[in-house]
């Protein structure tokens, strides 16, 4: 049966399943957002079937209502629906990245017209905001569902068949374990990001060169330092009591790596670093989660006018979409590498036979 669902906060993750919701056609959207200019553009763009800027006026027209603010303005909306008289129950879930602040929240609620569940899909970008709304963010993502406190399998169950559109696959987890796993896989890598951010900075008041010589593995490693810093603030503050213990461990472990460079202890040093490469090799790669991951091919070209256009018209012409470009390495005048992310192995497998065709040097590497 098709289902009222009010979308509170079209960001980058309301905003994207919102318009996977909007475009499923199978329910009715209706958008909600402190900004106004947030809310004309989901109506101009199809993102949502309807928008309000009436908070209590919209609850009343829905039937589930998923809060996708940041997590302190979460909680606020969750105290702000304890205090309404519904005229029908109403399933509410959110999508914050921290879960047992969250949780503690839905047993303070008091209102019997509401079930909340818990939710949290495990994908996201560095981007935020409404324009960077993707219907298929979520794509084969691991979406966290943290069932009501007095289980109703039924609602769950329903909540499911309408987020099944967004291609996410479901588990449930407890908050604290949720919270402690998503500490060591997404938060805590952020703060090392933008520390690593910041001692580079801080050399390149030595080196002025420095910035020209960070290539991909410094890009690589510090892209989700671009993130949006009030969002991380607050995820951090949510999470602060795993964060700190998770600072406590790394500040240990850098101070066994710091004495093996020292001691240039060659063999513990090859275990080490091959234990991780192992580990990471190993990631369920086939899946985002927390570790996104894409159709990789490398693709040879030299430095000349038009030489990326040439290789994307190729793809182009073949109808072929390719979901990230990267320029890995070209120097003048020479070959150079570019990476090309496309979104499942068949795509991959039949760029690089295009490619091939066409005379270029293109391969897949693990
Ligand atoms: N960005 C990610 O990668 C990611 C991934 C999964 C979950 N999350 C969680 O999703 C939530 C939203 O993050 P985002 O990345 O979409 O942020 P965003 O900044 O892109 O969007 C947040 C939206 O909420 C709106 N908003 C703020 N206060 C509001 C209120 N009181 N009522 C209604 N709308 C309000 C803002 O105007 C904005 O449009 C956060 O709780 C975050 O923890 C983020
Ligand atoms: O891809 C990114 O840029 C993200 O930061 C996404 C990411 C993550 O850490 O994996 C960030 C926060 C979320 O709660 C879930 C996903």
């Amino acid at each position: 049966m098709s289902q009222n669902i009010l979308i509170a906060g079209l960001g980058l993750i309301g905003g994207s399943i919102a318009k996977n919701l909007t475009e499923s056609g199978q329910n009715y959207t209706i958008g909600y957002d402190v900004k106004k200019k947030t809310l004309e553009f989901a109506s101009s763009n199809g993102i949502v079937n309807e928008t309000s800027t009436d908070f209590k006026e919209a609850v009343q027209k829905a039937d589930i209502i998923l809060l996708a603010a940041p997590i302190s303005e979460t909680i606020r909306l969750m105290e702000s629906l304890d205090t309404i008289t519904f005229t029908k129950d109403v399933i509410v879930t959110d999508v914050a990245s921290v879960k047992s602040p969250i949780i503690n929240a839905a047993k303070r609620l008091t209102n019997k017209s509401i079930t909340f569940i818990g939710g949290h899909p495990m994908a996201g970008s560095h981007k935020r905001g409404i324009e960077a709304a993707k219907s298929h963010l979520f794509e084969n993502a691991i979406y966290v569902l943290i069932p009501p406190l007095q289980n109703d399998e039924g609602k769950v169950n329903l909540l499911k068949e309408v987020l099944q559109h967004t291609g996410s696959k479901f588990v449930v987890l407890r908050p604290d374990e949720h919270d402690e796993m998503t500490g060591v896989v997404s938060h805590f890598p952020h703060l090392i990001a933008s520390s690593l951010v910041h001692q580079a900075k801080k050399w390149q008041n030595t080196h002025s060169f420095l910035p020209n010589l960070a290539a991909g593995g410094f890009r690589d490693i510090t892209r989700i330092a671009s993130s949006n810093p009030k969002m991380w603030q607050d995820i951090f503050y949510h999470n602060r009591d795993k964060l700190s213990y998770l600072l406590g461990e790394w500040i240990n472990e850098m101070k066994d790596l710091k004495s093996l460079i020292d001691k240039n202890e060659k063999t513990k040093m090859i275990t080490y670093l091959e234990n991780a490469k192992n580990y990471r090799d190993g990631l369920p790669e086939k899946e985002k989660g927390a570790i996104p991951s894409f159709f990789d091919i490398y693709v040879d070209i030299r430095d000349q006018p038009g030489a990326l256009a040439s290789v994307v018209l190729l793809l182009a012409n073949k109808k072929i979409s390719i979901n990230n470009i990267q320029i890995l390495e070209i120097r003048e005048g020479l070959t150079g590498a570019l990476r090309l992310s496309f979104s499942t192995k068949e795509i991959q497998e039949a760029s690089l036979e295009v490619l091939h065709n066409h005379g270029y040097e293109a391969t897949i590497q693990d």
